[in-house]
């Protein structure tokens, strides 16, 4: 199987041009496989790269246990990249369906004319409880009380298509992201599971962030992330509507304008291809 492996700031996938390629396995076993850091190619999941009868293109993505999400922002602006790079469509503006429905990205390319930057149109975030989904009360649900083990933290949760729930701290520590997040990740108030930011507000425009991610652990980088944290930032009145989000890997501009759709902004990066084969 030829793939190619492409990170967002570090957020790093193994991706498969099914207008090409063939899986040789069901999608949610290779992306277990392939993401192994050890025995398979290296990634925090696998994502694939079809035809779409409503886009440009159609991506579908799977984290590192398998289970399939229905966006992946970081992703998205991969596979956009791709698919300007490769000419499978090669228009400044391009269409990508995922999970969450048709998203417009606007490619920015380089003095090499490779796209470069990559804004997307993330939507409109989706605030109520029932459909975020979590069991916790309030549509949106913000600054809740969260008991996890032996604490009380205070959340405030947001979809981006994919469920996501940020808690604000006073400084960003491993206590947090490896302690609680897994713990958060599989809370009974969660009935899909959750991606768990941790964040740490520097300014009313910037917020350093570390996501502990559903399906695949701290990763350098979850663009929904970002998004979700400046949303409950503005839910909270933290910040302001547009912030500089500094993560492990690099940073993301966000924008929420009038509190409909958001943006995201940030760079795509192609690092390799390679053949993988299957061990019989
Ligand atoms: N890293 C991603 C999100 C990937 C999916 C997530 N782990 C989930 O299960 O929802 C991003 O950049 O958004």
């Amino acid at each position: 199987m030829r793939f190619t492996k492409m990170h967002g700031i570090g957020n790093d996938y193994v991706y498969v041009n099914l207008f090409a390629e063939k899986l040789p396995l069901a999608a949610p076993d290779l992306a277990r496989i392939v993401s192994n850091r050890y025995k398979g190619i290296g990634g925090d999941g696998l994502i694939l790269i079809g035809p779409s009868e409503r886009g440009d293109a159609r991506m579908q993505m799977f984290n590192a246990d398998g289970s399939e999400s229905e966006m992946c922002g970081n992703g998205v602006r991969c596979v956009a990249k791709y698919v300007y790079d490769h000419g499978i469509a090669k228009k400044p503006e391009l269409r990508i369906e995922t999970g969450r429905g048709v998203l417009t990205l606007q490619m920015f390319a380089g003095s090499s004319g490779k796209a470069e930057r990559v804004r997307v149109n993330m939507g409109t975030p989706i605030l109520k409880s029932a459909d975020i989904p979590t069991a916790l009360p309030g549509d949106p649900p913000v600054n809740q009380p969260l008991v996890v083990g032996d604490k009380t933290i205070s959340v405030t949760c947001v979809s981006m298509g994919n469920p996501h729930c940020v808690t604000f701290v006073d400084e960003l520590t491993d206590a947090w992201v490896l302690g609680l997040g897994p713990q958060v990740e599989v809370h009974a108030a969660f009935p899909r599971r959750v991606n768990a930011e941790f964040a740490q507000v520097l300014s009313r425009t910037e917020i350093q962030l570390r996501v502990w991610e559903r399906g695949s652990g701290e990763t350098q980088a979850c663009g929904t992330g970002a998004c979700a944290t400046l949303v409950a930032g503005v839910l909270s009145g933290r910040t302001d509507h547009q912030a500089l989000i500094h993560l492990p890997g690099g940073d993301l501009e966000i924008e929420w304008p009038d509190e409909k759709e958001v943006f995201m902004t940030g760079p795509a990066t192609e690092v390799f291809t390679g053949e993988w084969f299957p061990e019989v």
